[in-house]
């Protein structure tokens, strides 16, 4: 038999006053699997990033990390059970320098004693080296490592969604949540974009669940495409099954001028 999912949801729901924004999503996901969610917009694929991380409280159904129910946990604790994620819109700590913004990942997996020595105390020599080395070879997946001292808000768009990327693995997920991260990109970047996220999978071993509407990095990486319509999956499969189901090119695809 395979090995247990990473991630699973089940019937997972949620309600805001009579709008259903999601209803019966299921996922099981390997771990080392690349999925994909699409659909139009306000399909409620956000909202699902929300459940899976306990931003939102689901009114029906659950979530399991590894196998261990996520309910009742807060947002901190269920990054700590291994999943993390990026936002549409960036969200990095603009004033800080692009190491400081990785090390910020690192703190959520340390006791807040040693998030007190890396921050304030300079006595630590040793732990900070550790932690630089580890940063470094975080910035080292996208060829960053020259950036490590410029400020955050400084750097190019692309770049600084880069670099949400490696925060959220610096806290070491089993899971990566990547909402839109191609968005915003040249067709260049999106390019050397798929070739980073197989290599993050490749390399850390992790499940990867992402949110795009860019097509081609779609169907281009993504093992399995969930397609979400009024807050429900109306089909799954591979790209090449996604694309020629007329459900979906009627609900989303046939709108884009996708072939
Ligand atoms: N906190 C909230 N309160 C009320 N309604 C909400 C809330 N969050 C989301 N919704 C509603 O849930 C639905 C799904 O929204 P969601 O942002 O998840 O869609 P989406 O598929 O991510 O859209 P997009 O592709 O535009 O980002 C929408 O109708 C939205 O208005």
């Amino acid at each position: 038999m395979g090995k247990m999912p990473v991630l699973q949801a089940q019937h997972l729901g949620i309600d805001f006053g009579g709008l259903t924004a999601v209803d019966d999503f299921n996922i099981a996901m390997g771990p080392t699997e690349i999925a994909g969610l699409i659909g139009p917009n306000g399909a409620g694929k956000t909202t699902i990033f929300n459940l899976l991380t306990n931003v939102y409280q689901p009114t029906r159904g659950t979530v399991l990390i590894d196998g261990y129910d996520t309910a009742g946990k807060s947002v901190v604790q269920v990054n700590k059970m291994g999943i993390a994620r990026t936002f549409q819109n960036i969200r990095l700590f603009s004033q800080m320098t692009v190491e400081e913004n990785v090390l910020v990942g690192f703190t959520n997996s340390m006791s807040s004693h040693l998030v007190t020595d890396i921050f304030r105390l300079p006595g630590h020599w040793r732990q900070e080296a550790e932690f630089h080395e580890k940063a470094q070879e975080l910035l080292g997946i996208f060829d960053m490592q020259g950036l490590s001292d410029e400020r955050a808000g400084n750097l190019p768009y692309g770049a600084q969604r880069r670099l949400e990327i490696l925060r959220a693995l610096a806290t070491h997920p089993k899971v990566l949540l990547l909402d839109e991260p191609a968005a915003g990109m040249n067709p260049n970047e999106t390019e050397e974009l798929m070739d980073n996220i197989r290599k993050i999978r490749d390399d850390l071993h992790i499940a990867i669940l992402l949110i795009e509407h860019d097509m081609n990095l779609v169907m281009g990486i993504c093992e399995v495409v969930g397609v979400l319509d009024y807050g429900k999956i109306i089909a799954k499969g591979s790209p090449e099954d996604i694309q020629n189901d007329p459900r979906v090119i009627e609900a989303y695809l046939g709108k884009q001028g996708v072939k």
